[in-house]
């Protein structure tokens, strides 16, 4: 499903990625371990199509990463960095807007926003801007706003990032379920519980030279 072969990224003769390869198929979940700097990061911008390989290759079911194409943007979802927020709109509303920009009828969006906000702790906060949240509570809207929309792959930076170890397990019983659903799952992460309660398999980057 994603193949990424000597894929390697450098920007004016620095490296941002050492050859990397990875294969992951469907309903696998895979996490990017590393050092700070190692191009965990890089690897996911790849998978996504945010940034193309100065040499090597990476396709998404036998093609390069499109982000322009539909088709391809609804095979994918991704949240590299938390995602724009719509200032102006309650948590509730914004994951169902998405859910609507994907096809579903607004009552099935709404259902399926407020599904999503519960699974992670947040129905308390389904009425609350974005301006209305802490750290960790926007951490977990962008995770709803991302995991919201139908996907076949799931593509995540850090998704332990602001968590306290409640708000944590829910994000791993959501991945779970998604994995079990037949969903693919790629993460880059420096949460050893993350990878050990999601049964993770680590595809261990190294610092470009
Ligand atoms: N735009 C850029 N120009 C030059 N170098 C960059 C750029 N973006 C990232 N880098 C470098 O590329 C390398 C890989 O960065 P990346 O963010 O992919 O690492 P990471 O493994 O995700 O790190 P962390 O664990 O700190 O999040 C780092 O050395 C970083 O300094």
């Amino acid at each position: 499903m994603i193949d990424v072969t000597r894929a390697e990224v450098s920007i004016d003769g620095v490296g941002l990625l050492a050859p990397t390869s990875m294969s992951v198929g469907r309903g696998e979940i895979v996490a990017l371990r590393g050092p700070n700097g190692a191009g965990k990061t890089t690897a996911l911008r790849l998978i996504v199509g945010q940034t193309t390989p100065s040499a090597g290759t990476v396709t998404v079911s036998g093609r390069a990463p499109r982000p322009r194409d539909h088709d391809f943007r609804a095979q994918v979802a991704a949240m590299i960095g938390l995602p724009p927020f719509a200032r102006d709109l309650t948590l509730l509303e914004q994951a169902t807007l998405i859910g609507i920009t994907w096809g579903l009828p607004t009552d099935a969006a709404r259902s399926d926003a407020g599904e999503v906000l519960d699974e992670l702790g947040m129905s308390r906060l389904v009425d609350r801007f974005p301006h209305e949240l802490s750290s960790g509570q926007t951490q977990l809207a962008g995770l709803a706003l991302t995991l919201v929309r139908p996907a076949d792959i799931v593509v995540l930076d850090e998704p332990e990032q602001r968590l306290d170890d409640e708000r944590l397990g829910r994000v791993i019983s959501v991945l779970r379920q998604r994995a079990d659903a037949g969903g693919t799952v790629v993460f880059a992460t420096h949460s050893d519980r993350l990878v050990a309660d999601l049964g993770a398999r680590t595809v261990l980057l190294q610092e470009a030279a």
